[in-house]
């Protein structure tokens, strides 16, 4: 469950790697927006109407075969709509079908728009200013209906707008950095265009949330899978502030948490934050239900499921727990869902692709539309002390997914004292907070190594840390050499198991941040 802010934009997706920035870039400018595939029930998306809507760039063309199309319904709605790239050619093959060719070159990079007709939508770019490009095909003829507003030394059509209607198009990605004034843009965009005034801000966010969980909740009471990290917190808090203690939260102990994580998250919760907190320790049952069990997805399923298991053993008999709540993130669900169909899928985070489907609890989720740094504005307007605000992200599989191949006990102790040196070492050089995230795994791999004159075989730790904004996408922090050396040295010396550490250094993407 979340409820929408009453101003908002659609965001339609036609799968372009970039979709996600436009959602940043609106969000920037204080204005609510939710990215839904191209083919989303209308239904679910006119309520209420959204004061604009963008069709994103894609990987098909227009004359492909089962090409993803566009909903005509939406240009009934009278709403500005504004087509990027793949969606400014849908728009113009709308109207005449064939209107979108192979280009003889591909146009990948910078380009210089040249500004024919500033109107609204250009309005305050300087002509010349360097757009990014990213197409093979480009339209080869443009609908009477629509005028050139911009062009570059390659794209006749590099922006357009209809004579008649608020429908606008560009050829170049207004969304990515590369694009200079392409901030401006989607600002003239929702702002002149759409008229919308960028009033979503952490406060009304806080204020709508707690109307709607109280009217959803009423008497019944709510469940909550608290877990230290900053998104339940959150989550919690802003629960308990609705509906006080018909709040019951659940820590659960599944065996894969960091060393020591159980007690002290425990105690900073009753000392710092007045939360109703149960722990609960459920370490067996998670691992011997991973017993045997390498696969990744299957691994996050089972995790899943077990959560489950444990939140209605929790609530027994008593009828009156209604809910779930779950610090889900916009990125767990994007993620674990694609627009293409279960084929895409990434990978199945615990609290969304994970879940069994049939459940007791019907699930709320309040932060589920939100990015982390929004996440994170929205729990230091709720006053939560810096120090569970500032965490690195913890998945809820935790260490079931950072141990390779099966999650022992045994090789679940190890890798607990390699990331807990790792994390130690950052805080006391003053690392921690230059990074996004930073987190050990262990290889099942062994390898030959030489100790006081003995051979060794054992295994591979590496080491990762990934400066981000958001999580989706992430490049490999660039940590000093000698710190690397420092941690290496305390992991081989200290921990016995452990002969052999390296370090991590892909972006994502193409990686990911987690190895499972
Ligand atoms: N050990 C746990 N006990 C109870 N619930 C948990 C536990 N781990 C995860 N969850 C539930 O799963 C949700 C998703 O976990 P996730 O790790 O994405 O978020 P988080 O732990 O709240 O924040 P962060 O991403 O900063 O670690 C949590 O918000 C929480 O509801
Ligand atoms: O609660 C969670 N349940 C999960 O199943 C899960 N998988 C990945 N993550 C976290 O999501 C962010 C992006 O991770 P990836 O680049 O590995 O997809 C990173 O911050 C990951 O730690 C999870 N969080
Ligand atoms: N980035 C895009 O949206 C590309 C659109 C289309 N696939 C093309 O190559 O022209
Ligand atoms: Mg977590």
């Amino acid at each position: 469950m979340h409820s929408r802010h009453s101003e908002w934009v659609l965001i339609l997706d036609y799968g372009s790697q970039f979709t996600q920035l436009i959602a940043r870039r609106l969000r920037e400018l204080n204005i609510y927006c939710e990215i839904h595939p191209y083919n989303v029930d209308l239904t679910k998306v006119s309520s209420p109407t959204p004061g604009g809507i963008v069709l994103s760039g894609g990987p098909m063309s227009v004359n492909d075969e089962g090409a993803p199309h566009l909903q005509a319904e939406i240009l009934d709605w009278e709403i500005p709509i504004l087509g990027v790239c793949y969606g400014l050619q849908l728009l113009a093959h709308s109207e005449i079908p064939g209107s979108v060719e192979k280009a003889e070159k591909r146009e990948y990079g910078r380009a210089n728009l040249l500004i024919d007709n500033a109107g609204d939508l250009l309005k305050d770019i300087p002509t010349g200013s360097v757009v990014w490009m990213s197409h093979g095909d480009h339209i080869h003829e443009l609908p009477d209906s629509y005028d050139i507003i911009g062009h570059t030394a390659n794209a006749k059509v590099a922006a357009v707008r209809h004579k008649e209607n608020d429908i606008y198009g560009v050829q170049f990605h207004p969304e990515v950095a590369h694009t200079d004034h392409g901030k401006q843009l989607i600002e003239n965009f929702a702002y002149s265009i759409c008229g919308l005034k960028g009033d979503w801000t952490p406060e009304s966010f806080i204020d709508e949330q707690i109307a709607s969980i109280r009217e959803k909740v009423g008497n019944d009471k709510v469940l909550c899978g608290l877990s230290g990290g900053v998104d339940s917190t959150v989550v919690a808090t802003l629960i308990h502030k609705a509906i006080g203690d018909q709040l019951q939260c659940v820590f659960v102990d599944n065996g894969l948490l960091r060393k020591n994580e159980f007690q002290s998250v425990m105690e900073l919760y009753t000392r710092d934050l007045n939360l109703p907190v149960r722990g609960v320790d459920a370490s067996s049952e998670f691992l011997s239900e991973l017993k045997g069990i390498s696969d990744p997805e299957e691994k996050r399923k089972v995790i899943g499921r077990v959560f489950i298991e444990i939140f209605d053993k929790e609530i027994g008999s008593d009828a009156d727990f209604k809910y779930l709540a779950q610090g889900t993130l916009y990125p767990d669900v994007i993620e674990s869902v694609s627009f293409k169909g279960p084929s895409a899928t990434i990978k199945s985070h615990h609290n969304v692709g994970g879940l069994p489907e049939k459940m007791k609890l019907e699930l709320i989720e309040p932060v589920r539309e939100l990015f982390k740094d929004e996440v994170r504005e929205v729990g230091r307007t709720l006053g939560i002390p810096e120090h569970f605000i500032g965490r690195h992200p913890f998945p809820g599989p935790g260490m079931g997914i950072r141990v390779l191949g099966e999650p022992t006990k045994e090789r679940l102790d190890l890798l607990r004292e390699a990331d807990f040196i790792f994390i130690e070492e950052l805080k006391k050089q003053g690392l921690y907070n230059e990074v996004w995230q930073a987190l050990a795994v262990l290889l099942p791999v062994q390898s030959v190594g030489v100790m006081g004159d003995e051979r060794t075989y054992e295994f591979t730790v590496a080491l990762r840390a990934v400066t981000s904004v958001d999580g989706m996408t992430a490049d490999w922090a660039h940590l000093p050499y000698e710190f690397l050396a420092h941690v290496s040295n305390r992991m081989i010396n200290e921990i016995k198991g452990i002969n052999r550490v390296v370090y991590d250094i892909s972006s994502k993407p193409p990686a990911t941040i987690e190895w499972e």
